[in-house]
C-alpha cells in the first residue's frame, strides 16, 4: 500500500521551502505534506520547541488527523516509511507544547489538542448518559406491547434488541443491510410512545439528506405495517421528523463547525434515532452528543464494518469495541440477515471474516447473485462493463425522454458502477465520460448533446451538498428529464419530487458512476464494483464490504484476483484513543 507522494521536484508544492532537519527529510520523502511541516514549525515558534524531534511527532499527528485518525500511535508510526532515519526517542513528555496545551500526550497517543477535547467530551457525554438512573419501564405495559408488535415479523433477537433499549437512555443498534434495523426502530419506537402515553417528540436523524429521507419512510411504512395488529400504534408515535443532522442541530451560516443548538441550548427531543452512524464523524458526534437533554432518549444505529466517516474519526466502530465485555454495554447487535440473497449473504460474510480464499471460493463459484470477472487491463475492463452501464443509462435516458421523472428515477435504483477513485482509470470521472459517450452512440443522438451539454436529457445527478433553501441535500439522487419541451432536473424527496431548473442545482454530479464512499447509505438492485490496482491507497477490506453490501440482488466484482486479496488484508485503521478511554471507564 503506497502512503506516500512523490515530490516532482523541488518546486512541488508539497515541498516545503523553509523546512530544515527531520522536517525537510520527511517532507522530501513524501511523508508529510508542506502543510503538515507548516502547522508544525507554527506551532512550534508560539510555543517555545524547537527540538526537531518534538516538530516531527506534532507533524505527523497533523498527517494522521488528515488522514482520518485522531491522533498519532507514536508506537506504530515507523511503519510509515521504515527505511527513513526515525529518532532513537520522542521527548514529547517534557515538551512545552505538552506544558501549553496544545498537543496532548496520552497513553502513548499524541493529540493535536481541539481532537483531545472532542475525543474526552464524546467519552464524557456517553459516560454521563450511562451514569443516568435508567427511564423508568412499566414492564406490564412493556409485555402487552411486545405482543401486539410481535404481529407480523419480529425475531428473537429483534424483541431483546427493543426489550434493552427500552430500559435505557442510550441503545447502539448495530446490523449489517437487511438485518431489520428499521424495523426494530419502528417497533420501538411504538413501545416508547406507549410508555409514555403518546406525545413523543421524535427525531430521525442521518448524516445525509438521502439516508434521513430513506429512515423517515422507512420507519413510516413499517409503523403502518405495526398498526395493522395494534391501530392507536401510528397514533401514539404521532410525527417523527427526519431530517440531517446538520438540520436536527441547527446549521449555521456563520459557523461551520457549531450549531444553534448545543450545552446551552438543548434539543426539545425525547427521542433522537440517528441512522447510518458509520458516517458520524468525531466532530458531529461530540456535538450532537452536546446538544442532547441528558434524559433524552439516543439510538445510533449503523454496521460498524462499513467505511468510516470522510472526517476524523472511527466513532460507531470505537464505540463497539470499547464497550466489549463491559457489563453496561449499550450496544445491541442484529445478525440475521432477511434481505440479501444467500450469495451475497456469503460474500459479506467471508468480508467480514476476512479470509481471502474464502472470499475468492465465493467469488468464483457460479451464482446468479454473485459474478467476478478477473480482468485488469483497461480495455478488457471496458468491454466487460459496456453492456450493462448503457443498458442502464439508456433505460433512464428512456423514461426521461417518455416525460416520466418517477419511472427515470426508479431505473437509477436498479443499476449501480461503483468505484473506489474518483480520479484515474479506476474512477468515477473517466466512467462517467465512458458511459456517457457510450450512450451517445447507442441512442444515436449527437454526440455533443450528451457529452457537451451538461443538462443533457437523461443525465442522472447526485447532490453533493446540502442546499437547505432549495429542499435539496447532499446524497439525494435525480435526473434531467424533458418537461415541455425543455431540460428539467427532478431530485427524488420524501414526499413527492423536486422540480428544478437544472442552473439552479449548483452542487451536483453525474452519476453513471459513484465511490463506494458517496454510495454509503443506499442500495440498488444490481450492483457492479471496479476494484482499484492492488496498490491502491483506498482498497480496505471496509471498502469492498460497503461496495458489497449495497446490493440487493445482484453484485459483480471486477477486478484482479490480486486487489481482493490485497483489500482483504488491509484494514481502513484510524488512530484514536476512544475504544481504550471507554473501556478503561
Ligand atoms: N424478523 C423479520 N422476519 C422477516 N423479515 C424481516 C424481519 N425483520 C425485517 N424484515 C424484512 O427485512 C428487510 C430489511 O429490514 P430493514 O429495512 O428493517 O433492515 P435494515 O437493517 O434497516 O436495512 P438497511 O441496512 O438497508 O437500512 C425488510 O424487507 C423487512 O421487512
Amino acid at each position: 500500500m503506497t502512503e506516500l507522494f512523490e515530490p516532482t521536484g523541488e518546486h512541488d508544492w508539497r515541498i516545503a521551502g523553509t523546512a530544515t532537519g527531520l522536517l525537510a527529510a520527511f517532507n522530501a520523502a513524501g511523508v508529510l505534506t508542506s502543510s503538515d511541516v507548516h502547522v508544525a514549525t507554527r506551532l512550534g515558534a508560539l510555543g517555545g520547541e524547537d527540538d526537531e524531534r518534538v516538530l516531527l511527532a506534532v507533524a505527523l499527528t497533523v498527517r494522521a488527523v488528515r488522514r482520518g485518525s485522531v491522533c498519532l500511535d507514536l508506537g506504530t508510526v515507523r511503519a510509515v516509511a521504515p527505511d527513513l532515519d526515525w529518532p532513537e526517542e520522542w521527548p514529547i513528555e517534557r515538551s512545552p507544547l505538552v506544558a501549553a496545551g496544545a498537543v496532548r500526550w496520552e497513553r502513548g497517543l499524541l493529540y493535536l489538542d481541539r481532537y483531545h477535547r472532542l475525543e474526552t467530551q464524546v467519552h464524557d457525554d456517553l459516560a454521563d448518559r450511562l451514569a443516568l438512573a435508567p427511564p423508568p419501564v412499566d414492564e406490564a405495559r412493556l409485555a402487552a406491547a411486545l405482543a401486539k408488535v410481535r404481529g407480523g415479523h419480529f425475531s428473537a433477537e429483534q424483541e431483546a434488541a427493543v426489550v434493552a433499549a427500552a430500559h435505557r437512555r442510550t441503545t447502539i443498534l448495530t446490523g449489517g443491510p437487511g438485518t431489520g434495523k428499521t424495523t426494530t426502530v419502528a417497533r420501538l419506537l411504538a413501545v416508547l410512545a406507549d410508555q409514555a402515553g403518546g406525545g413523543l417528540s421524535i427525531a430521525l436523524a442521518a448524516p445525509t439528506g438521502k439516508a434521513a429521507t430513506r429512515l423517515q419512510e422507512a420507519v413510516v411504512t413499517e409503523l403502518d405495517a405495526v398498526a395493522t395488529a395494534w391501530p392507536e400504534a401510528r397514533g401514539l408515535v404521532g410525527r417523527v421528523d427526519g431530517l440531517t443532522l446538520h438540520r436536527l442541530l441547527g446549521w449555521r451560516p456563520d459557523n461551520a463547525t457549531r450549531f444553534r443548538h448545543d450545552r446551552a441550548n438543548r434539543l426539545k427531543y425525547d427521542v433522537v434515532v440517528v441512522d447510518e452512524s458509520s458516517m458520524v464523524e468525531l466532530t458531529m458526534m461530540g456535538r450532537l452528543l452536546e446538544a442532547l437533554r441528558p434524559e433524552s432518549r439516543l439510538v445510533l444505529v449503523g454496521d460498524p464494518r462499513q467505511l468510516t466517516s470522510v472526517g476524523a474519526g472511527a466513532v460507531l466502530s470505537d464505540l463497539v469495541a470499547g464497550y466489549a465485555g463491559r457489563a453496561d454495554s449499550p450496544v445491541a447487535a442484529l445478525t440475521e440477515n432477511f434481505r440479501s440473497e444467500q450469495d451475497i449473504k456469503a460474500l459479506a460474510e467471508a468480508l467480514r471474516d476476512g479470509d481471502a480464499d474464502d472470499v475468492l471460493a465465493v467469488l468464483r463459484t457460479p451464482s446468479e447473485q454473485v459474478s467476478f470477472v478477473e480482468v485488469e487491463d483497461e480495455a478488457a475492463i471496458e468491454a466487460a462493463l459496456r453492456p450493462d452501464s448503457v443498458a442502464a443509462a439508456r433505460a433512464v435516458w428512456e423514461a426521461a425522454v417518455a416525460e416520466d421523472p418517477a419511472a427515470a428515477l426508479d431505473e437509477l435504483d436498479r443499476y449501480r458502477l461503483l468505484c473506489a477513485h474518483r480520479e484515474g482509470p479506476f474512477g468515477v470521472r473517466r466512467w462517467n465520460h465512458l458511459v456517457e459517450r457510450w450512450l451517445a452512440e447507442e441512442v444515436g443522438v449527437e454526440a455533443h448533446q450528451v457529452v457537451g451539454d451538461q443538462w443533457y436529457v437523461g443525465r442522472p445527478l447526485l447532490v453533493t451538498s446540502n442546499h437547505y433553501a432549495l429542499d435539496v441535500y447532499n446524497g439525494e439522487t435525480g435526473v434531467v428529464v424533458r418537461r415541455d419541451g425543455r431540460a428539467r432536473a427532478f431530485v427524488a424527496g420524501s414526499e413527492r419530487l423536486k422540480e428544478f431548473a437544472p442552473g439552479r442545482l449548483d452542487a451536483v454530479e453525474t452519476m453513471h458512476a459513484m465511490t463506494i464512499h458517496k454510495s454509503q447509505g443506499s442500495q440498488a438492485d444490481r450492483v457492479t464494483v471496479l476494484l482499484p490496482e492492488e496498490g491502491s491507497r483506498l482498497l480496505t477490506r471496509e471498502l469492498f464490504y460497503t461496495a458489497v453490501t449495497r446490493a440487493r440482488t445482484h453484485v459483480r466484482v471486477v477486478g484482479s484476483e490480486a486487489a481482493v486479496r490485497a483489500a482483504v488484508a488491509t484494514r481502513a485503521q484510524r488512530a484514536t484513543g476512544l475504544p481504550q478511554r471507554l473501556a478503561g471507564s
